[in-house]
């Protein structure tokens, strides 16, 4: 069988004389999820619509569930869920009658009341879609994206303007679609939140793919290594010390930060190095650690920290 929920390879997008997406390639697998990451206009919710098949790609080659996404249509919709960015939800709709509606069309829906209540919105069950909350409404697409049991659901931004405990609930029904087999691909601005859920991150820049792999692999190798000490440490002394590629800066309060530049982080090796320093010049290490890097440090080194103009 074939293991992709979504394949895209050489995908670009055009409106106009704007390139949203220029030669996009990624791989989402089955029964997992995969976020895709961006600043404001990198092409995410250009290239979540084309799979969903919504626009049609001006080049390339997009696979859904092994079918393609404007020809199959009809095949896949049953097996797909799809969450808008924009809601997709008619104004006037009444949150529980609407939620009844979707799962009319599906052959062994999830029971609406259930949902309803999964993600606290049984009080709001007879209120018409346009005096729902933003929180509220956001909640009710992602209902109606998973109504129907689908193999795969593609979620843009599911849990934007999202309150904590809602959004905590939002992560836990995205959790148990994994745990049930479903795949997920999403689009998120919370760093925090890809790192949770994701199994699988592919960072978009410029319509471009500038990173892809498991979310425990692009965090890999932390390249600092910190520690308290005596406020008056010989700090050249240390770096002198060090492999070369490293250096020790103090901060204030005795606060030192050993940084390399080896791609693959601080090892062994350089733990070892500081703290037989350490022992040698009869200082202790306190609250020593390696710092992990987190996604948005992925992010932000990969797309830089200058203001999107989109
Ligand atoms: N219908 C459209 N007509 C013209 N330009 C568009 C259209 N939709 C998107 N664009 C442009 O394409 C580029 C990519 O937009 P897209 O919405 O795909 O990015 P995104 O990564 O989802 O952004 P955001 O994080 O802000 O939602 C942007 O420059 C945007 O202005």
């Amino acid at each position: 069988m074939d293991t992709a929920a979504v394949e895209v390879t050489g995908l670009v997008k055009r409106y106009g004389d704007t390139t949203a997406v220029a030669d996009l390639s990624f791989t989402a697998p089955r029964g997992a999820v995969t976020a895709l990451l961006g600043p404001n206009g990198a092409g995410k919710t250009s290239t979540i619509e084309v799979c969903e098949g919504f626009r049609r790609a001006d080049a390339g080659r997009v696979r859904v569930l092994g079918l393609d996404p404007v020809r199959d249509a009809r095949a896949l919709k049953p097996r797909v869920g799809v969450m808008l960015q924009s809601g997709g939800v008619p104004t006037g709709a009444r949150a529980g009658e609407w939620l009844r509606l979707m799962a009319a069309f599906h052959a062994d829906p999830v029971p609406p009341g259930l949902l309803l209540e999964r993600l606290g919105l049984t009080s709001a069950a007879r209120t018409p879609f346009r005096r729902l909350s933003g929180g509220q409404q956001q909640r009710l697409s992602l209902a109606a994206a998973v109504i129907g049991r689908p193999e795969l659901v593609f979620l843009d931004e599911p849990t934007a303007g999202l309150d904590p405990q809602a959004r905590i609930a939002a992560w836990e029904l995205v959790g148990d679609l994994r745990s049930a087999g479903v795949g997920v691909v999403l689009t998120t601005h919370y760093m925090e939140e890809a790192e949770r859920l994701a199994d699988h991150v592919v960072i978009i820049d410029h319509g471009r793919v500038v990173a892809d792999g498991p979310t425990g692999e692009l965090t890999r190798g932390g390249r600092e290594l910190r520690f308290r000490a005596v406020s008056d440490l010989d700090v050249s002394g240390l770096t002198a010390a060090l492999p070369p590629g490293c250096s020790v800066a103090g901060h204030p309060g005795g606060q030192y930060v050993v940084t390399t530049a080896d791609p693959e982080g601080v090892g062994p090796g350089l733990v070892a190095t500081v703290t037989t320093w350490c022992a040698a010049n009869d200082v202790l290490p306190e609250d020593l650690r390696v710092h992990r890097r987190t996604l948005e440090d992925v992010f932000l080194e990969l797309t830089g920290r200058d203001l999107r103009d989109s």
